[in-house]
């Protein structure tokens, strides 16, 4: 193939156009085995190490600037995850990550020129009650990222499923969806109003990330 044509020439991904596919279609998108089993239990494994450690904190409401912790809002603890500063576990997940961003820029000139993303855990007990990511002062959030680290004992009796709201027809429907290991949902930060129900058993792991315009 000569050099120029190889340039142009693009390899579409099939993963990739269905998540495209399904963004376009219905405002989100389910993709199951995003992560592997083992790509899952060593972030696992890194974000309870961090836990334990104390790294994390109490979620906020807010930006980072401005922030007030609200239980009745959200339950949950996090920790940023500086890109910079990672570990190997950390950067396999952030070469995935980038891979699509990319992908989405190349095709769908999304323009995504900033993430952020930080680990979080639901103890028992705790929920994120219904909301729109956009209301923590953020307009340049497009799309949220959310990467179920549980392990393959999760069970749908724990609870803390995400329901996102969608809207057919002028019509609201509530969809579930289970935090099962190695699953990953993506959706409209702008657009879609989400919660996460209260986790009965357990504890809830996750790293919850945005796409983010200019
Ligand atoms: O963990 C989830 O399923 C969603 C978390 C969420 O909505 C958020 O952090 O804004
Ligand atoms: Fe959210």
């Amino acid at each position: 193939m000569n050099k120029l044509f190889e340039q142009v020439v693009f390899a579409e991904n099939p993963l990739y156009e269905s998540i495209i596919e399904d963004l376009l279609q219905n405002k989100y998108s389910i993709i199951d085995g995003f992560f592997t089993p083992e790509e899952v239990e060593i972030l696992r494994n890194v974000l309870v190490r961090k836990y334990e450690e104390d790294q994390f904190k109490k979620s906020a409401i807010g930006n980072r600037v401005n922030e007030t912790v609200e239980k009745e809002i959200r339950g949950d603890f996090i920790l940023w995850i500086n890109e910079a500063e990672t570990g190997a576990a950390e950067k396999v997940f952030f070469n995935k990550i980038n891979h699509l961003i990319e992908y989405l820029n190349r095709t769908c000139f999304m323009g995504i020129l900033h993430k952020e993303f930080h680990y979080a855990v639901y103890p028992e007990g705790t929920f994120y009650k219904r909301h729109l990511d956009t209301f923590q002062n953020d307009g340049r959030r497009k799309l949220s990222v959310v990467c179920y680290l549980n392990d393959e004992t999760w069970l749908e009796e724990n609870g803390g499923e995400l329901t996102i709201y969608v809207n057919k027809n002028g019509v609201e429907k509530p969809i579930d969806l289970y935090p099962f290991p190695g699953r990953v949902v993506i959706f409209e930060s702008q657009e879609l109003e989400h919660e996460v129900q209260r986790v009965k058993h357990s504890q809830r792991l996750s790293i919850t990330g945005w796409l983010k315009t200019r």
